[in-house]
């Protein structure tokens, strides 16, 4: 028998933080059509003309601060710290490959790997709790796209999402009770954002998602693949296991590129307005990631946290991500071992 092979997903960085490999970085991202869904020719202007000429500087110089000497761009050091900790624990029966959708090390590569080894089946975990067509259905398509051309097909299996996934949902939480959640004034709990148009397109029963009031606010069978419902299910479950009072959190979402309205409230807006309220300190928990990253260390940290400030706050404490805490590896062990969620 052969190995059970394991591919890990996770979005990708620059391979480095100069504006030359931020550039390549973007227009890799911004060109799939499932990240900017709009034709190719108007997407191909709006990204290689006009957003990635005017964003990679920007970005390059926000990479330069989070970017380490020793261990390079967070999200890449916790993915392979992730990598590491499941290949020890699932040992010599499973062969597991770590990828990135944009930039290194490509899905192509590992996905060599595991065919060259001829392992039995693939598992392809892409490391997104909460399902989007521009993040996990993304990830689907470059993997189908490259197995397409495989005359031999091991078994195939996907993760779709794992929003309510218990073990996650305990590490964020240990994660925030170190910080003792009830000595803040508020919890945020700060979703990526996602243009409004990706979630009504993605409510292919056309009845659901902004057509309803509330319609993305609770996860019910109609609007189980919604971003939003799986986001505010996150929120919830973690909420509950910390006890904070519903009156004590809000659930926002942070990260908009662009003028297109995207799911709202804007943690921006959210934040500006808890300062207006006399609020002096904010928890957030980020559980739209699996590692830190820019979202969440430069942009939860210094720029809500230097706009609360400016507001008449006093601290912003971010909550660590899942990183390569050992409840999260059980987790993503127990995903693998039972081969579903
Ligand atoms: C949680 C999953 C993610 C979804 C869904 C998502 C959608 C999405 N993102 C952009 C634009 C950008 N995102 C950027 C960074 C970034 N995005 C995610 C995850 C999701 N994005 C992560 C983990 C990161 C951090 C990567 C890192 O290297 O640390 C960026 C780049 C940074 C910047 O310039 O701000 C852009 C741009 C869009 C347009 C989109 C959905 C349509
Ligand atoms: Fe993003
Ligand atoms: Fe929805």
């Amino acid at each position: 028998m052969g190995k059970k092979g394991v591919l890990l997903v996770n979005l990708g960085t620059p391979d480095s933080p100069s504006t030359a490999d931020v550039r390549t970085y973007l227009n890799e991202f911004l060109m799939d059509p499932r990240v900017i869904d709009v034709n190719p020719v108007l997407r191909t202007l709006l990204v290689r003309g006009i957003i990635v000429p005017f964003r990679a500087p920007k970005s390059a110089k926000l990479y330069r601060e989070i970017w380490s000497e020793t261990t390079g761009s967070p999200l890449m050091h916790y993915s392979i710290l992730q990598h590491e900790a499941l290949k020890q624990r699932l040992g010599d029966e499973y062969m597991v490959e770590l990828a990135m959708r944009y930039q290194n090390p490509t899905i192509e590569s590992a996905l060599n790997r595991l065919k060259d080894a001829l392992v039995d089946e693939i598992q392809v975990i892409a490391l997104f709790p909460q399902y989007a067509s521009a993040s996990t259905g993304s990830v689907y398509d470059k993997v189908m796209e490259l197995i397409l051309q495989w005359p031999t097909k091991p078994n195939i299996s996907f993760v779709n999402s794992f929003h309510d996934n218990e073990l996650m949902i305990a590490t964020f939480a240990e994660n925030g009770r170190k910080y003792n959640p009830e000595s803040f004034d508020h919890v945020l709990f700060s979703f990526h954002g996602l243009p409004q148009r990706q979630l009504i397109k993605a409510d292919h029963t056309h009845k659901h998602c902004l057509k309803v009031n509330d319609c993305c606010q609770t996860l019910t069978d109609t609007n189980k693949f919604c971003y939003s419902a799986q986001s505010h299910h996150t929120a919830k479950l973690i909420a509950e296991k910390l006890n904070i009072p519903k009156e004590k959190y809000t659930i926002c979402f942070q990260s908009r590129l662009g003028n297109d309205p995207w799911v709202q409230p804007y943690t921006s807006e959210i934040v500006a307005k808890l300062a207006g309220e006399g609020k002096k300190s904010l928890l957030v928990f980020c559980p739209a990631f699996v590692a830190d990253c820019l979202e969440t260390v430069y942009e939860v940290t210094t720029e809500y946290g230097d706009e609360f400030k400016a507001l008449g706050g006093d601290r912003v404490q971010l909550v660590e991500s899942l990183n390569d805490s050992p409840t999260w590896i059980d987790a993503l062990e127990k995903m693998v071992r039972e081969n579903h969620i």
